[in-house]
């Protein structure tokens, strides 16, 4: 285990300590700093709502794709490239780590992550968590090769690692797939809590690997997707959940850099940073604080809390991203472009936020949409900013 107490930086060529992506409106709005023009960029951007991204993809497996290293950089480029959006998210997915350490488990299209067999009771739970966190060291190559290619390609834009949290990886093995209330995974939170608690310890560390992987390989930010956890009550998570979100994040949160502020020519100045951590779910409106504490910088909102009210919740002083309704994507332009307004200006209540979809782009969305949208995102914000700035001058 690395230490985690002592923060460890990244080497030079890391896009944050060498400076090419440190001053970028992301990283600077995940720090809690507003830049002039809001970030935007879109969960799910890559994948199969690009018709170049469905041509590449044929005759490939979803996780065959994902474990080589040049179709998961293109895949991962196409969007920024055509959008414009201010980051790009590493093309995978969160049971690829779960793959890697020898679970039985596959993409099967239009459903999602299937397990060979579900992980239902404490002996089945001690048989999974006899497989060794420690291979993905090796294992996760492909992965960092990938990475490394990607951010050579991507300059300035700031590229976005990401992993399960504990809890929706632990909804996928329990039900041994998708569904709908994930009744089998808090069925055996209560009935067998050791069990739980080692399958949830468990996890974490294999997901964290995963992460902290893209990190070390030139990712500029980490998000935790807890894309389930909204099926939780607030004690459950608290109780049963959150210590395994903890011991995740874990495997980034020691992870920082140096930066040398360039206005103070006299005196130089060196600050110690952190990567940005963001932390996102599904129906997690009760939970936002919570979602925070497990040691987030930044906390994603999905569609259904706007983003002042979320503000709120959070007590005043945590950056945001979201929180646009994916539904709204197929809708006229003028009632996208009033959402879209009004969004960013709830967001305008947060020290800072970065503007992205309540939850994934969904497949049959028209990408000059997306395009679109981002072009009102940069200019309404950049005519916004320079409003206040004349209005705080007179
Ligand atoms: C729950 C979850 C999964 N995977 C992921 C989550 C968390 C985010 C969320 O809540 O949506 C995360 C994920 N999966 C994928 C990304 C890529 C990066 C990006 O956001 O652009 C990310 C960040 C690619 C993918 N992951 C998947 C696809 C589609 C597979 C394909 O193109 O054949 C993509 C592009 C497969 C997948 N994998 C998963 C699902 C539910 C599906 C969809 C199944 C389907 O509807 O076909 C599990």
């Amino acid at each position: 285990m690395f230490d985690r107490i002592k923060s460890v930086n990244l080497d030079a060529q890391h896009p944050l300590s060498s400076g090419l992506t440190a001053d970028s409106r992301l990283v600077r709005a995940y720090q809690g700093t507003r830049p002039d023009v809001t970030p935007v960029w879109f969960m799910r951007q890559a994948g199969r709502s690009l018709p170049e991204y469905r041509e590449l993809r044929v005759g490939t497996r979803m996780l065959d794709a994902c474990l080589d290293p040049a179709m998961a950089s293109e895949i991962t480029l196409q969007p920024v490239r055509r959008h414009g959006v201010d980051a790009g998210i590493f093309f995978s997915d969160i049971v690829v780590p779960l793959k890697l350490v020898g679970v039985d488990v596959e993409i099967v299209a239009g459903k999602g992550p299937v397990l060979g067999t579900a992980v239902r009771t404490g002996a089945d739970v001690a048989t999974l968590t006899t497989l060794d966190p420690a291979v993905l060291d090796s294992a996760l190559a492909p992965i960092q090769e990938g990475v490394a290619r990607t951010v050579a390609e991507m300059g300035a834009t700031p590229l976005i690692g990401f992993a399960g949290a504990p809890f929706t990886l632990a909804a996928y093995l329990v039900e041994g797939g998708p569904s709908k209330d994930h009744i089998h995974a808090r069925t055996l939170m209560h009935s067998d809590p050791e069990a739980w608690a080692a399958l949830m310890a468990w996890t974490a560390e294999v997901t964290g690997r995963f992460l902290r992987a893209q990190v070390l390989a030139g990712a500029s930010a980490a998000q935790l997707f807890d894309s389930w956890a909204g099926a939780l009550p607030l004690a459950d998570y608290t109780t049963h959940v959150a210590p395994a979100s903890v011991a995740a994040i874990g495997h980034v949160k020691d992870l920082g850099y140096v930066e040398r502020s360039a206005d103070a020519a006299a005196d130089p100045v060196e600050v110690h940073r952190s990567v940005p951590i963001v932390h996102f779910g599904v129906g997690t409106g009760e939970l936002l604080a919570a979602m925070h504490d497990i040691g987030a910088d930044v906390v994603g909102v999905d569609y259904r809390v706007p983003l002042d009210e979320a503000n709120r919740r959070l007590g005043g002083g945590v950056p945001l991203q979201g929180n646009v309704d994916p539904a709204l994507l197929a809708a006229p332009w003028p009632v996208l472009e009033a959402h879209v307004l009004d969004v960013l200006e709830r967001g305008r209540t947060a020290p800072s936020h970065v503007l992205n979809l309540g939850h994934g782009v969904p497949p049959d969305t028209d990408p000059a949409v997306l395009s679109r949208v981002v072009e009102l995102v940069h200019e309404a914000s950049a005519a916004d900013s320079a409003a206040a700035s004349a209005a705080s001058a007179e």
